[in-house]
C-alpha cells in the first residue's frame, strides 16, 4: 500500500538560492564599502564525470554571485608534488581568498597531505586539521560545507534546537564528525552511530533529529523514525532502476524516503536537499574567509 507523505519537504534547492542571494549581497557590499572582490580557486584533478559536474556548478555559481572564479584542471597523471606546487602558488596569491581541491583525488595522491597544505585561512572546505581543531574547541573555524548546509536547514526548520536528541549516522571527518560538533554547539544531546552500533533502529527511534551520512542506499528505514522527527539525508546514491527501463538508474538517499516521510515532521529529499546547500555554503565560506583575511565583521556588510 502506498504511504502518505505527511512531512514538510525541506526544499534545499529553494533554500540554497536564498543563501546565494545573501552571498551576492555581501559580495556587492565588500566591493562597494571595501573595494574587495572575493576570489575562489577550484582545482580538479582527473576526469571523474560527477566531480566535473560539481566543479562546473561551483565555478558558475561563484561567477553569478559576483566573485572572481579561478578554475584549474589538472590531468589524472598529476603527481602529488605538482598538485602541492599548485596549492602553494594559490596560497601565495592575494587575489585568491578561498581554495578548494575537489575530492576524490587520483590514487597516487595523498588527500590529507594536499588538504593540509592549503593555508587554513583559505580552506573554504574546512577540511584542514587546524579548522577541525578550531571547530572541536569552539574557535573561529572554517566549517565544512555539507554539515554547515545541514545546520542552516535545521535552524530554518526548527529554530532553537536546545535539548533535542540528535543522531548522526556516519562518522566521516568531512560530514559525520563536524555535523555532530555543530549539533552539540546547538545544545543538542548527540549520538554518533556507525557500522559497529549495536541496535541502530533503537538509537534512531529516540532521535528528534536524524542526520544520515553513511553513503549506503536507503540504509535508514522509515519505520525507525520517531513521529514528528526532522530528517536530513546527506546520502546521494545512484542505484539501478529497471522499472524505468533497461539500464536506467535513479538517485536515492541514505534514508528510505517514502516510509520516513510518512512519519517525519520534516525531511530533505534526494536530489534537491542537502546537495545544493553544499555549494551555496562553499560560496558563503568564501565570503567568511575574505572578511576574516581583511579584518571585516561580516555583520557590517
Ligand atoms: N573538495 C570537496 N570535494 C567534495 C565535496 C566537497 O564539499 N568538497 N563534496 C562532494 C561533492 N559535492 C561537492 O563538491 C557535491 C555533491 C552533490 C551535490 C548536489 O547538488 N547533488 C544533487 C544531485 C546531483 C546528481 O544529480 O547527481 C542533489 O543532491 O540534488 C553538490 C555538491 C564530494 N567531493
Ligand atoms: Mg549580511
Amino acid at each position: 500500500m502506498p504511504t502518505e507523505t505527511t512531512a514538510k519537504i525541506i526544499d534545499g534547492k529553494a533554500f540554497s538560492a536564498k543563501v546565494r542571494e545573501g552571498v551576492a549581497k555581501d559580495v556587492a557590499s565588500l566591493k562597494e564599502k571595501h573595494g574587495i572582490t572575493p576570489g575562489l580557486a577550484v582545482v580538479i584533478v582527473g576526469e571523474d564525470p560527477a566531480s566535473q559536474v560539481y566543479v562546473r556548478n561551483k565555478v558558475k555559481q561563484t561567477g553569478e554571485t559576483g566573485m572572481n572564479s579561478f578554475h584549474f584542471e589538472m590531468p589524472d597523471t598529476t603527481s602529488q608534488e605538482e598538485l602541492l606546487a599548485k596549492v602553494n602558488e594559490l596560497n601565495e596569491d592575494p587575489a585568491v581568498n578561498g581554495i578548494l581541491v575537489q575530492l576524490p583525488l587520483p590514487k597516487q595522491i595523498d588527500e590529507a597531505s594536499v588538504i593540509n597544505a592549503i593555508a587554513p585561512e583559505k580552506d573554504v572546505d574546512g577540511f584542514h586539521v587546524i579548522n577541525s581543531g578550531l571547530l572541536a574547541t569552539g574557535g573561529d573555524a572554517m566549517v565544512p560545507c555539507t554539515p554547515l548546509g545541514c545546520l542552516l536547514m535545521l535552524q530554518d526548520t526548527l529554530g532553537d534546537m536546545s535539548g533535542k536528541k540528535a543522531i548522526v549516522v556516519g562518522r566521516s571527518n568531512i560530514v559525520g564528525k563536524p555535523m555532530a560538533q555543530l549539533l552539540l554547539d546547538a545544545n543538542c544531546t548527540v549520538t554518533i552511530a556507525h557500522s559497529r552500533t549495536k541496535d541502530l533502529a533503537a538509537e534512531v527511534a529516540q532521535a528528534d533529529i536524524v542526520v544520515a551520512a553513511v553513503g549506503r542506499p536507503e540504509m535508514v528505514k522509515g519505520d525507525w523514525i520517531k513521529e514528528g522527527a526532522t530528517v536530513i539525508d546527506v546520502g546521494i546514491n545512484r542505484i539501478d532502476a529497471p522499472e524505468r527501463g533497461e539500464g536506467k538508474t535513479r538517485l536515492v538517499g541514505d534514508v528510505e524516503f517514502e516510509t520516513a516521510a510518512a512519519r517525519a515532521g520534516a525531511i530533505t529529499p534526494v536530489p534537491g536537499g542537502v546537495g545544493p546547500m553544499t555549494i551555496a555554503c562553499l560560496l558563503k565560506n568564501t565570503v567568511t574567509a575574505t572578511c576574516r583575511q581583511n579584518n571585516i565583521d561580516p555583520d557590517t556588510l
